[in-house]
């Protein structure tokens, strides 16, 4: 499949390149200038993928608009950078089609139109959920509108619907409209709940809402929604809205993962393992179901980095956490440090979990010297007693110790 690029159409020579260079330091997509129609016609006429397009208003061989045209009868997402204010509304029906309007008035409209190509390439991946109980005008506005922005849309007619697909993933963002014709109480209820699972960056949401019934949109606010825009919305303010909410939450989630992941392995890190573990143990507790905790440690580590270098050392680490996430996925599995990891999980029966890391341990000793190119082998600690979280840990990490004096590469049960 050939790779599609950014197109950048401005006869301004050097405001193209500027565009380019900062483009180029964000995306790895290709991307090509054309100076007129003329040249973006050539360019087309080879059949290449636009990802999205970026294009002067007027052009000297186009200077009423016609290379948007062209482009969006070649549906190709396009963004109008233009140094007059272009009104959708007193342009024909095609023009209403463009994806987003830049004003070309100063530097800051540079990083702003970079910023909007980059959302228009990406935001086929976000998920956007509107609640809309289709009984108002302003739900196929906005669907038209979050369509013409490359998003995933899905449409929900009830709050229930919401919460049972959030069970299995969440979107970007959710937009409720039109929550008058919804049950108010039913709304302010789905904001509480989603809100105890997700927190306002994690997952954000937003209210449309008219003047009329203004105050109830400060009031779901407080229940938890985001940002709220009126119903008589401009596709601008709607676009600058959502794109501001949906990257704040991924920039947080992005900052929260690496606070909670190991760098070098990416399962959870000490503390999170810890943080997540106690939570999990309270609950077990609470519903008298049993729990259980490995400790893993490759034996005669240092002999790998002493023998191999430190990279190799590194490869081993990683490759000893890929086989625990794949043998223990149920489970919570983090990085202790060096090489030691941990798994924390609910007994359901200790025989095949003893006999799950006895798969672990010969797959280690079988595989590595072929996968990695060094051989080593693990010793297990599992243990599932314990009267407190810090109890259990010391108690598997007895176990493990019993492992490492009895000559290494097994499993000790406690
Ligand atoms: N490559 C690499 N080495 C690490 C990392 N963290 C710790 N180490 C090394 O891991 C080694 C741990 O060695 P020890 O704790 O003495 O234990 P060992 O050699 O595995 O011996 P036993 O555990 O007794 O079988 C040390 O040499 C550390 O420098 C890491 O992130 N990468």
């Amino acid at each position: 499949m050939t790779q599609s690029i950014f197109l950048i159409i401005d006869d301004q020579k050097s405001i193209a390149q500027v565009l380019k260079q900062k483009l180029s330091e964000q995306s790895h997509l290709p991307i090509k200038i054309c100076n007129s129609l003329a040249e973006t016609e050539m360019l087309l006429a080879t059949g290449i993928k636009i990802e999205v397009a970026l294009c002067d208003q007027n052009l000297p061989d186009a200077p009423r608009g016609e290379t948007i045209h062209y482009l969006l009868q070649k549906h190709i997402p396009t963004v109008v950078f233009s140094a007059s204010f272009y009104d959708p509304k007193n342009s024909d029906n095609q023009s209403k089609k463009i994806a987003d309007f830049v004003m070309k008035d100063s530097p800051a409209a540079l990083d702003y139109a970079v910023s909007i190509m980059l959302s228009l390439s990406q935001n086929p991946q976000r998920k956007v959920w509107l609640l809309s109980s289709n009984q108002s005008n302003y739900s196929q506005k906005l669907i038209n509108m979050l369509n013409l922005q490359r998003y995933q849309v899905s449409t929900f007619e009830k709050p229930q619907k919401i919460q049972e697909q959030l069970s299995k993933e969440r979107p970007s963002i959710i937009l409720i409209e039109d929550s008058n014709n919804l049950h108010q109480s039913e709304v302010y209820h789905f904001i509480e709940e989603v809100r105890k699972d997700y927190n306002k960056n994690q997952l954000p949401m937003m209210i449309c809402e008219s003047s009329e019934h203004i105050y109830s949109a400060i009031k779901m606010m407080k229940y938890g929604v985001n940002d709220f825009f009126n119903t008589s919305f401009t596709a601008e303010e709607f676009y600058v809205r959502l794109k501001q909410n949906i990257e704040l939450s991924l920039s947080y989630q992005a900052i929260e993962h690496i606070s909670q992941r190991d760098g070098l392995t990416q399962v959870l890190n000490r503390r999170y393992f810890f943080e997540l573990a106690e939570k999990k143990f309270t609950q077990l507790q609470r519903n008298d179901t049993q729990f259980f905790v490995i400790m893993a440690d490759i034996d005669h580590f240092k002999n790998v980095n002493d023998n191999h270098g430190h990279h190799k050392g590194d490869e081993a680490i990683i490759y000893l956490a890929e086989q625990l996430e794949s043998h223990f996925s149920d489970y919570l599995v983090g990085r202790f440090g060096g090489e030691e990891f941990c798994v924390f999980g609910a007994l359901s029966n200790q025989a095949v979990l003893a006999q799950q890391c006895e798969q672990l341990r010969t797959t280690i000793e079988q595989t590595t010297q072929e996968r990695l190119g060094v051989h080593f082998t693990l010793s297990l600690g599992l243990c599932s007693t314990g009267t407190t979280i810090s109890e259990a840990f010391s108690n598997a990490d007895s176990a493990l110790y019993r492992s490492k004096n009895a000559g290494r590469n097994q499993l000790t049960l406690c």
